[in-house]
């Protein structure tokens, strides 16, 4: 039994996670949060997915409200609030604006559902866990961020369309920033079991190509279509289920780290760890000196651009 709450239900994203999230038997409790004003299209989501529950025989509780103190009572809270980037933005250009919803939403969060996981999926994803994280005053293993889980997809995929093999054959991380900076662990990357740079195949693969379209595939869905839905909407789906059904599963989120990863840390940031129902905790890792590097670079351009973000937080005030 559990009470699922989406913030930005009315959303690209919210909505669409919402749909995918119901499919969770866990899952007996949704609540669809949108912001005052909102109120007929959130009776209106409400319906049309009460039509497809019927058509598919999901039973659970949907409501729907426009205050954030309803989050009371909620296991996970996905908060999806805030602009959305448009073609040719970074989504680093939303830091300051979307810091602003999202410390808002955390401080009653923090206050009405102590006890909840909340998932920040806003971008610049990073930096809004880590101001969520501060601004809810949850515990750390409390409050995580969609990370580079979405990047690992799609970088997943990509492998398994190459050598031509299922997608569940295929084990890969991507750790970092969700954007530019990211850095995939071709150390961690297994096909069948087997490491990938013991396949005689190896040397063959496009990496840069790999990683390139890994890297714009956000830029070129906003640009296609206006906006990323499918792909985060069910990667969402996973993290709630995974813990949900408590799977103890290593994913790749954003989550705090002090220094676990080399001594580097500081910062709310895309690193592979265990989910399960009391949350989210960074595992400790090694990694080969080159991803080293480019995991301390992401690092420390995600707490500056944290560290700026929140003193102008506290300047508002
Ligand atoms: N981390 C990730 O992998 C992904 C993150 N995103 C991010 O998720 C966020 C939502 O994206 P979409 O659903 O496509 O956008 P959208 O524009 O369709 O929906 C935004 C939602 O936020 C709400 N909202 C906007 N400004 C607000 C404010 N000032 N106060 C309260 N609520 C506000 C809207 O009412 C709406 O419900 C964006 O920041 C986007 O960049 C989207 C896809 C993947
Ligand atoms: O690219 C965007 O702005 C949305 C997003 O984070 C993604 O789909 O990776």
């Amino acid at each position: 039994m559990a009470k699922v709450t989406i913030i930005g239900a009315t959303g690209n994203v919210g909505s669409f996670a919402a749909h995918t999230i119901s499919e969770i038997p866990h899952v007996t409790e949704m609540l669809l949060m949108g912001r005052p004003g909102r109120e007929n299209f959130l009776e209106g989501c409400c319906r049309d997915m009460s039509d497809s529950f019927a058509a598919r025989g999901t039973q659970m509780r949907l409501a729907h409200s426009t205050r954030l103190v309803d989050v009371e009572g909620s296991d996970i809270i996905i908060c999806t609030s805030g602009a959305p980037r448009q073609a040719g933005q970074d989504r680093n250009d939303l830091a300051v604006a979307n810091a602003r919803v999202v410390a808002e939403t955390a401080e009653i969060v923090g206050e009405r559902a102590p006890d909840a996981l909340l998932l920040m999926v806003t971008n610049p994803v990073d930096v809004m866990t880590a101001v969520a994280l501060k601004y809810s005053e949850l515990e750390p293993w409390q409050v995580f961020g969609l990370g580079t889980h979405l990047d690992s997809m799609r970088l997943k995929a990509l492998i398994a369309g190459y050598f031509k093999v299922h997608v569940s054959e295929v084990h890969t991380r991507i750790i970092g920033e969700h954007g530019e900076s990211m850095v995939p662990l071709w150390s961690a990357t297994t096909i069948g079991g087997i490491q990938i740079c013991n396949l005689p195949t190896f040397s063959g693969i496009p990496h840069r190509e790999m990683m390139e379209t890994v890297r714009s595939s956000g830029q070129f869905i906003i640009k296609n279509k206006g906006a990323t839905v499918y792909g985060p909407g069910e990667a969402i789906a996973t993290l709630v289920r995974t813990i949900l059904g408590d799977e103890n599963r290593i994913l790749t989120v954003s989550g705090y780290i002090k220094s676990e990863v080399h001594g580097i840390g500081d910062a709310c940031i895309g690193v592979p760890a265990r989910l399960n129902r009391k949350g989210v905790f960074p595992v400790p890792i090694r990694l080969e000196e080159q991803e080293v590097a480019g995991f301390k670079a992401s690092v420390d351009k995600i707490r500056s651009l944290t560290a700026e973000v929140l003193e102008r937080l506290e300047n508002d005030c």
